[in-house]
């Protein structure tokens, strides 16, 4: 069977939120992981980390008010507490699925940084929501505390800023053991946001767009294809409304085009499709499809999905 290097970008459907959440999504999205492996795919995964590090925030700061001894955490180390408690997750429950399958493939987490700009815009404009929805008065104190709020369905919700990827810092580990045929997850939430001063890496407060980091990371690996697994099983022109159009495939230009139109929600689909683009565009021949998590299989083998080619 023909092989193909794959970055696989797993969204909130695939993890849960809370830990007992988290246990049971893992071990169905093992399952399509294996199936995948099946299939030819040597796997790179990514994934999401929003509702997590915001409760890690949360948790690891109040905390910190009852007990006088513990100090305040930091986003960037929350971002690295979340990539090492989902990494172990996922990592265990891919391991445990490819023996009962009778497969034998190491399955690894590698604790990812990414380089962003200090001089990147983004950090005067918080916009990637994270943590759980808020009441008002949540919301209120979270002002207070001199962290950022924005209005969502529901409620309100945190939002940090979110720089664009530059480089993966680890980038030849996840080669050596990819190319030595083992899973990698890497790159979780985005990876950690690092700005490189002299010979130090320094966390920087924001969150990363994981699906930014999932098509930079198919880049730098070459991989032939981004699969980006999400809740919709297409991509939409007229999202939700009676106009509604599921595309089957863009080409790089129509995709530019339908997000100049404003056709992609700003902080959900818009970063997929950017992320696609920017991975396709740069090398003739690769490929990337956005598709539900239920039907990664398929949108692997061409079955179904949003293909960008
Ligand atoms: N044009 C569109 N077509 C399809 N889905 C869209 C579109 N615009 C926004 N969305 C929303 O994007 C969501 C996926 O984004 P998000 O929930 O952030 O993904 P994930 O956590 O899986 O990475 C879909 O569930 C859908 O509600
Ligand atoms: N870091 C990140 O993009 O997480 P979500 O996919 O959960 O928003």
């Amino acid at each position: 069977m023909a092989k193909k290097k794959v970055v696989v970008a797993l969204g909130h459907k695939a993890l849960g939120t809370t830990l007992p959440e988290q246990k049971s999504a893992v071990k169905k999205t093992a399952a399509i992981i294996a199936d995948l492996v099946e299939a030819g795919a040597e796997l790179v995964i990514t994934h999401s980390n929003a509702p997590q590090v915001g409760m890690i925030h949360t948790a690891m700061n109040e905390f910190g008010k009852v007990h006088s001894d513990y100090t305040a955490v930091p986003m960037s180390v929350c971002s690295a507490m979340s990539q090492g408690y989902i990494g172990y997750d996922i990592q265990n429950a891919i391991r445990a699925e490819l023996l009962r399958r009778g497969i034998f493939k190491p399955v690894s987490t590698i604790i990812t940084q990414v380089t962003v700009d200090p001089y990147d815009d983004a950090f005067h404009e918080p916009v990637k929501v994270i943590g759980r929805v808020l009441t008002e008065e949540e919301a209120e104190l979270e002002e207070q505390k001199g962290n950022y709020v924005t209005k969502v369905e529901g409620g309100y919700r945190r939002i940090v800023a979110a720089p664009k990827p530059q480089d993966v810092v680890e980038i030849d580990a996840i080669r050596t053991l990819s190319d030595a045929g083992q899973i990698v997850i890497a790159c979780g939430g985005g990876g950690i946001p690092v700005l490189e001063q002299q010979a130090s890496l320094n966390g920087a407060s924001a969150v990363i767009e994981k699906d930014l980091v999932s098509g930079k990371l198919a880049e730098l690996l070459d991989a032939e294809e981004l699969l980006i697994l999400t809740s919709v099983e297409k991509v939409s022109l007229n999202y939700q409304s009676d106009k509604e159009e599921k595309i089957e495939k863009m080409d790089v230009e129509t995709a530019k085009k339908y997000m100049q139109e404003n056709q992609f929600g700003a902080s959900t689909m818009l970063p997929k499709v950017e992320a696609a683009v920017s991975f396709v565009e740069k090398k003739a021949g690769r490929k990337a499809v956005i598709t539900s998590i239920d039907r990664a299989k398929d949108g692997f083998l061409g079955k179904t999905g949003t293909v960008i080619e």
